[in-house]
């Protein structure tokens, strides 16, 4: 699919003026279509998978309410009913019942799709249920690393073998009474085993929190704190999880501290069946596409309904904010664990360039394209740095940014863990690539809501991934886009 969008009238954002800023925006002059209105944003994916597989683990009945419907929860579930998972959607398939909860070894290959917390999860799910089972994934999927959740769980016993060198899927998790005993799985003794996470990666914390469910438990230490989805689903389903920031033992000096969650063993089994409800909020990772338009395009004001402000999950409205952006949060309110609200957004013309380092990237992680999209239509210079793990998801995304940007005419620069942007600039519409990637094809599509003239996406097909209904959501806030 290609995706048009056709601003052939619109006048420059940045007309030079003989004032001292040189470039001011001319709000009255644009032909920008405006984006006006309030809508809800498809729910959010990091909890919608989480809901799905322990929804298929925990006794009793699991109501999921305002599921996300794109392909990679898809996945995920696709792949626990292969493993015996049962449920039923309700007639807007937004709402998904899982009734039941004990899974088997699946008699054909899993097949995680494109989606990365699909493998990985499951990887750590499926070897603390101790079953046999393979997974693959799509050809993106397939070129990401997974050694980084198959290392760790060997620490913990768990026998997983993969393509080159047990870094790449397909893989085949191995139970216990399989393994080879010349195999250099460690034999773990029966206290509860502590392992540091080498990545931040919330998939790396989760697949170890899921591995450990049914057995001694674990202490996960990570330096930096990921999105906690996972901690908090357990916590609310009735799990005790601890957890305790502590200073770094091996860098005292420093003021950052580390992260430890310790799940407690033998809890599985002691729950007793319960109805659930899971109620999800919208995704702020998807609402971030609009908020972004809303920003940017002259006139702008909207509003997105019922939105996921977990704070490990914010670092991108609380940058834009300090920068100056018109972003305020109303109806705040917690449910299943999980905090909510409504974003108002207005269009913000004069954002300053910014910088964002090492410590910022765990919060923003799948909002950095959009941040750079951003840097483009601000004042002066944005430099990202320290954001490497960008390059294993499901493009390069630094290199596809860069790329995809300097064609509609921005000065960006790649750099090996991040960009440096100059602006402002006013896009010039050109054919541009989403490298199959969902949020390299969103976020073009909004820097395309912003450049003169006509551009063309395409490959665009992949925005099904995470935001099926983003064009639709687009039209009904006012855009004009075409689909061919
Ligand atoms: O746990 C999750 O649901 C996710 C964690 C992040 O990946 P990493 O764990 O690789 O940082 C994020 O980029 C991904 O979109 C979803
Ligand atoms: C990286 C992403 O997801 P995953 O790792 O699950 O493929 C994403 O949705 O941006």
């Amino acid at each position: 699919m290609e995706i048009l969008i056709n601003n052939s009238n619109a006048k420059n954002h940045f007309q030079d003026t003989k004032s001292s800023e040189s470039k001011v925006m001319q709000d009255n002059e644009q032909k920008f279509r405006s984006l006006k209105g309030s809508l809800h944003v498809p729910g959010d994916k990091s909890i919608t998978h989480r809901s799905y597989i322990l929804g298929s683990v925990v006794p009793g009945v699991v109501k999921i309410k305002g599921r996300a419907l794109g392909e990679d929860c898809e996945a995920t579930l696709e792949c626990l009913k292969a493993m015996g998972a049962e449920g039923s959607s309700n007639s807007e398939d937004e709402d998904y019942e899982i009734t039941s909860h004990s899974l088997y070894e699946p008699s054909e290959v899993l097949d995680a799709g494109n989606s990365g917390t699909t493998a990985r999860l499951l990887l750590g799910l499926i070897s603390g249920l101790n079953l046999f089972a393979c997974i693959t994934g799509d050809d993106s999927l397939k070129k990401r690393p997974m050694d980084r959740v198959i290392s760790p769980l060997a620490k913990l016993g768990k026998d997983i073998r993969a393509r080159q060198n047990n870094s790449k899927l397909p893989a085949a998790i191995i139970p216990v009474e399989m393994q080879n005993q010349s195999t250099t799985v460690k034999s773990i003794s029966k206290s509860t085993p502590t392992i540091k996470t080498q990545v931040s990666s919330a998939q790396v914390k989760s697949a170890l929190l899921l591995a450990s469910l049914k057995t001694d438990g674990i202490n996960v230490i990570e330096s930096q704190q990921t999105r906690d989805h996972t901690e908090r689903m357990l916590s609310f389903m009735g799990f005790s999880v601890l957890e305790n920031v502590m200073q770094n033992e091996h860098e005292p000096e420093s003021d950052q501290n580390v992260h430890q969650i310790t799940l407690p063993g033998g809890q599985l089994s002691k729950l007793k069946p319960r109805d659930y409800v899971l109620d999800i909020p919208g995704d702020l990772s998807s609402a971030a596409f609009l908020i972004t338009a809303a920003l940017l395009v002259p006139g702008s004001q909207v509003k997105l309904l019922n939105c996921g402000l977990n704070p490990t999950r914010t670092g991108f409205v609380k940058i834009l904010q300090q920068l100056g952006a018109r972003i305020t949060i109303t109806n705040n309110t917690t449910l299943a664990a999980e905090p909510r609200g409504d974003i108002n957004v207005e269009y913000s013309p004069c954002l300053q360039g910014f910088q964002l380092g090492k410590n910022l990237v765990p919060d923003t992680i799948d909002e950095l394209p959009l941040l750079a999209v951003i840097a483009v239509l601000s004042h002066g210079t944005t430099k990202v740095s320290g954001a490497e793990e960008l390059r294993y998801k499901e493009s390069d995304r630094i290199s596809a940014i860069t790329q995809e940007l300097t064609k509609l005419g921005a000065d960006i620069t790649e750099t090996q863990d991040g960009f440096i942007v100059n602006g402002p600039t006013q896009l010039t519409g050109n054919v541009v690539d989403s490298h199959g990637d969902h949020r390299i094809a969103m976020a073009l599509t909004v820097a395309a809501l912003t450049a003169q003239g006509k551009t063309i996406i395409k490959n665009s097909d992949c925005i099904n991934i995470s935001y099926p209904g983003f064009i639709q959501d687009l039209t009904k806030l006012g855009a004009i886009i075409e689909q061919h």
